[in-house]
């Protein structure tokens, strides 16, 4: 039989596991706004792994949250309760100093609006080397020259933002958010202002930066072309992973995607709304375990209260 202190020892090491390798780890998250009186609870409990270099999509309806997470994770807004870690770093209990410092090196943020992202009269080339900070030297001309080409806007260099396209604007304020190389690029609706070719040019750009730098990437999006795309679709509902659709390519070649319901640590998921309604669960579902599956049924009539 196992003592109390192994059973301690034992649930201290699980809780240190949990996202211990993980680049982007929110443990039950909560955000509570304040307005007027009114509280708003944005973040409900989210649990959320991501692993260092992947690309991955964050969905969901309007005021599920999504926007509130990006905050969390880019050191704009600080989280009501839980643990929210980046490129280890805790953001709960940063200085205000290493807050600066996450926020100019560690990540890199596009936002949905093209004209946010730039400086309306610095070209594509000086927007890139802003963040550099220092006097453009010759090696931070190089790797802004290298960013705008790697971006396929090359030929935007000497053009400031009102010369070019919505997509042109997003491909070199991604260069922007790359240039202190950093660990994490964070964009919030990048291809919220854009027609569908040009979403796809920049979602390419993005997954390009991905690919060839490693650096983790998380798209917050409605366009479900853009959910197409990623190794890992997150679904965020009621300010909680509620889903996640992972893509993977199988032995002829083909794109197989699976959607999976979360399951958090305490045991907790959420069923989808539709399959609810089809049943017409509300409140209680009865469940049974089978050998290697757990049926969910409504509560019969007479169960109901
Ligand atoms: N600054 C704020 N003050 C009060 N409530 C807020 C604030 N920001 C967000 N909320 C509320 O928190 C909830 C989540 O909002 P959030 O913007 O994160 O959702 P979203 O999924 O990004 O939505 P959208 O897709 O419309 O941008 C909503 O109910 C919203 O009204």
């Amino acid at each position: 039989m196992q003592s109390l202190a192994d059973l301690e020892a034992q649930a201290g090491a699980a809780k240190a596991a949990f996202g211990a390798a993980a680049h982007i780890l929110c443990d039950n998250l909560v955000r509570i706004y304040k307005t007027e009186g009114v509280e708003v609870v944005a973040l409900q409990g989210l649990d959320l792994l991501i692993d260092k270099g992947e690309l991955i999509a964050i969905v969901g309806a309007s005021g599920s949250g999504k926007s509130t997470l990006l905050n969390v994770l880019s050191g704009l807004d600080v989280p009501t309760a839980g643990l929210a870690r980046v490129a280890g770093m805790d953001l709960l209990s940063m200085t205000a100093r290493d807050r600066l410092r996450f926020r100019r090196s560690v990540v890199g943020f596009i936002w949905q609006q093209t004209a946010r992202n730039l400086l309306p009269y610095l070209t594509a080339q000086e927007n890139v080397l802003l963040p550099m900070r220092l006097a453009a030297n010759k090696a931070h001309r190089a790797r802004a020259a290298e960013l705008l080409d790697l971006l396929g806007v090359a030929d935007c260099a000497g053009r400031r933002p009102g010369e070019m396209s919505g997509g042109q604007q997003q491909r070199v304020a991604i260069a922007v958010a790359l240039a202190n190389s950093p660990e994490v690029i964070l964009a919030d609706e990048p291809t919220g202002e854009l027609d569908s070719d040009t979403s796809e040019d920049v979602f390419g750009a993005l997954r390009r930066a991905n690919r060839e730098l490693g650096v983790t990437t998380v798209i917050v999006t409605h366009d479900p072309m853009v959910a197409d795309q990623v190794d890992r679709t997150i679904g965020i509902r009621d300010g909680r992973t509620s889903s996640e659709t992972l893509r993977r390519t199988s032995e002829d070649g083909g794109v197989i995607a699976e959607e999976y319901a979360v399951l958090d640590r305490a045991g907790r998921l959420q069923l989808p709304r539709d399959f609810m309604s089809a049943l017409e669960m509300e409140r209680r579902v009865r469940l049974e375990l089978e050998r290697d599956h757990i049926g969910v049924w409504p509560a019969n009539q007479g169960d109901e209260q």
